[in-house]
């Protein structure tokens, strides 16, 4: 299978070389001119489990754009709307599309696409290095899920299966993309604004009383905003999550620290519009969302 991988942030350079690692014949499409000379003349490190891998043999921004199989989009999701006009051109009628995003932001952009599209979650913690752009860690092992999105078949899903070498990582299949993308949506809306907020690591959530408090204030109001019935289940996987990851600092607090735009609208954004069709209120998620629209535009103002 002959794949495109657009965007070479942490997943896209993760996905990239792994696919790389295993065989596959990958080309990655990236803005960034002095990256894609550096990933030509150094090649991609990838460092996972103490070991370090250098990946090259990477097609970069190639001319050649019709003849894949498969286009993975490795963008945040507020990029995406933007990456469905810059690669219209990119594959067939019958290339098979997966989007790998936190939220659920991303779904009605992609819902107008004419090519069997997928979904997926990742669940590896990782990292590409600000000093080294040509490097990225697996910080935190996981998996990737994938699951049908709009017009897939079985021999599409069979091109995904025998894709994925689960030797070098270890990707599942899921059939209701919903329930997939709504629990990894659940675990980033508790987390990630909270944290970015308080400034805080994941762990300091159930450490600190007060701020567990606030977090459970959030996740009574998101899992009536998404009519969920398993409400305890889920509040396990938040804590356990939290506690998993405690030295972990969010993708959200990351991007504030360094100014970069927030995935808010894709995650609490999202929730607040499921609510709101509803009529349900939910005023401890409007005011998170709203100071952190704030805060994001305080710190803005002073760069
Ligand atoms: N990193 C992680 O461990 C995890 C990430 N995720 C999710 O995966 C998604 C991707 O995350 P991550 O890789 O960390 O994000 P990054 O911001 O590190 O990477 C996105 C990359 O895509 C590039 N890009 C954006 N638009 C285009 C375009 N039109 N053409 C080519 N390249 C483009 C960006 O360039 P530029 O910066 O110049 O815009 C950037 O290099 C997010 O939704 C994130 O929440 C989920 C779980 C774990
Ligand atoms: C799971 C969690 C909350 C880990 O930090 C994450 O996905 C993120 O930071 O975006």
């Amino acid at each position: 299978m002959k794949v495109a991988v657009i965007g070479a942030g942490a997943v896209g350079l993760f996905v990239a070389a792994s696919l790389k690692q295993q065989g596959a014949e990958v080309a990655l499409y990236l803005k960034n001119q002095q990256e894609q000379s550096l990933f030509e003349n150094e090649g991609i490190y990838l460092y996972k489990k103490n070991q370090k891998t250098i990946i090259t043999d990477i097609q970069m921004n190639p001319s050649n754009t019709k003849d894949f199989d498969g286009v993975i989009v490795c963008v945040k999701s507020y990029q995406v709307e933007q990456v469905l006009l810059d690669y219209k051109h990119v594959g067939h009628r019958h290339t098979n599309w997966l989007f790998l995003q936190n939220g659920m932001g991303h779904l009605e952009w992609i819902e107008t696409m004419t090519s069997p599209t997928y979904v997926g979650v990742v669940e590896y913690g990782l990292l590409k290095e600000k000093e080294q752009k040509n490097r990225v860690s697996v910080k935190g092992e996981g998996r990737i899920k994938i699951a049908p999105f709009r017009g897939t078949s079985s021999a599409g899903k069979a091109e995904w299966e025998s894709l994925f070498n689960q030797d070098v990582w270890t990707v599942l299949w899921r059939d209701d993309y919903q329930e997939m993308l709504e629990s990894k949506l659940i675990l980033n809306a508790c987390i990630n604004p909270l944290t970015a907020l308080l400034h805080v690591r994941n762990g300091e959530l159930v450490e600190n009383g007060h701020y567990k408090q606030a977090m459970r204030s959030c996740f009574t109001e998101i899992i009536e905003a998404l009519e969920r019935s398993d409400r305890e289940e889920k509040w396990v996987e938040v804590e356990r999550l939290c506690k998993d990851t405690k030295e972990n600092q969010s993708s959200m607090l990351t991007d504030l620290i360094h100014k970069r735009p927030l995935e808010l609208d894709a995650i609490v954004g999202y929730i607040l519009k499921r609510g709101e069709t509803r009529g349900i209120l939910m005023p401890t998620l409007q005011l998170v969302y709203t100071m952190l629209k704030g805060k994001q535009k305080a710190l803005n103002k002073k760069s």
